[in-house]
């Protein structure tokens, strides 16, 4: 049996349509439409890929965009304004700084600036600290968007044994929590796990997000497991230029999964979704509204 392919991009265009349904809610009936503002420091192609095409998502969801882009010599002074004069903008309900930022920068002070309630990648700590107690926080978009795949995906995830590879701030810890909260069993493994095939091959739900390419093969997969796969690698192709794939092996781990995100096409697409679903749980927030319905954890 083949599995399943969890389409991350045609489940990102329903959430997106569920976005703009709201943004157009809150322009019609309150005469505010929520902004989001993403900042990125330096020169990253890849960086720059993924913020164009937030902007343009941004758009098309019908919010107000703005892009700062600053110069890779910026200092943190300079930045830490900018992101003080976010934080007061009232038409600004979001504000992302493109990780990572150029090394003379303090990654941690730049979030810790950042008005916790227009925190919309959930990096702050106070973000952190109310997801990891429970209580109602802004969620990191990748693991919510993985987050919503398994729950169209498998319904109930309670009792089920998950296994997350990697302990990122941005990801697998984040990742974690959310799985615990829907009362999974969950493991977090990284590079200093032991036998992690033999961990991993325990698993419900796999979550691989370490960022080595095709690390995660067949024979670490129980059959019939979810596994969604948040890596995105480029490597060179043997007849010249290059591709993007995850951190599983698609092919080889498809023949035994009950279901797989694919790279492109999967995680990806979700976490830009989850983006304007947070700004607009921002804005939603911000103006004493329930929480919009479909767009959050
Ligand atoms: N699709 C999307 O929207 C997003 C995709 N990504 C992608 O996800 C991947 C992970 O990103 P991120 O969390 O930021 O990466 P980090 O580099 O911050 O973390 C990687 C994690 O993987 C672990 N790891 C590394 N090597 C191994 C190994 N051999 N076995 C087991 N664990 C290992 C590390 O362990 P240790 O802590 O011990 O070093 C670390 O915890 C990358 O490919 C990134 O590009 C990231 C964000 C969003
Ligand atoms: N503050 C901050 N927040 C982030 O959320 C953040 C960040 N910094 N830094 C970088 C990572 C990476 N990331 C991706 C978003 C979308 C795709 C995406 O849409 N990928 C497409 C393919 C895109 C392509 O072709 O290059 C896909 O998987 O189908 C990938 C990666 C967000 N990140
Ligand atoms: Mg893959």
């Amino acid at each position: 049996m083949a599995a399943t392919v969890i389409d991350g991009k045609a489940f990102a265009a329903k959430v997106r349509e569920r976005v703009k349904a709201h943004v157009t809610r809150l322009v019609e009936e309150h005469g505010v439409m929520p902004g989001l503002a993403v900042v990125l420091v330096g020169e990253n192609p890849a960086s720059e890929v993924y913020v164009r095409s937030k902007g343009k998502a941004t758009r098309e969801a019908g919010m107000k965009s703005v892009e700062h882009k600053l110069d890779a010599a910026t200092s943190e002074a300079d930045l830490l304004a900018l992101i003080g004069e976010l934080n007061r903008d009232e038409t600004i309900h979001g504000i992302l700084v493109q990780l990572p930022v150029p090394d003379h920068i303090d990654a941690d002070k730049v979030l810790a600036a950042i008005d916790p309630a227009k925190d919309v990648d959930g990096f702050h700590i106070s973000n952190v600290g109310l997801l990891g107690t429970g209580q109602k926080a802004m969620v990191p978009c990748t693991p919510l968007g993985c987050l919503m795949m398994l729950r169209e995906e498998l319904g109930s995830l309670s009792g089920m044994e998950a296994v997350v590879i990697g302990r990122s701030n941005i990801v697998g810890k984040p990742m974690a929590q959310l799985l615990l909260k829907d009362s999974c069993t969950v493991t977090i493994a990284h590079s200093r796990t032991r036998d992690l095939p033999g961990v991993v091959r325990r698993a419900d739900i796999v979550v691989a997000a370490v960022g080595r390419p095709n690390m995660v093969t067949s024979e670490w997969i129980k059959p019939g497991a979810t596994v969604i796969d948040v890596g995105i690698n480029r490597i060179e192709k043997p007849e010249g230029g290059t591709r993007l794939v995850g951190d599983v092996d698609y092919e080889d781990v498809a023949k035994v999964a009950g279901a797989i995100t694919p790279v492109p096409g999967g995680v990806g697409p979700m976490t830009i979704a989850c983006l304007l679903a947070n700004t607009v749980t921002a804005c939603c927030r911000k103006l004493g509204l329930a929480e919009p319905e479909g767009l959050t954890a």
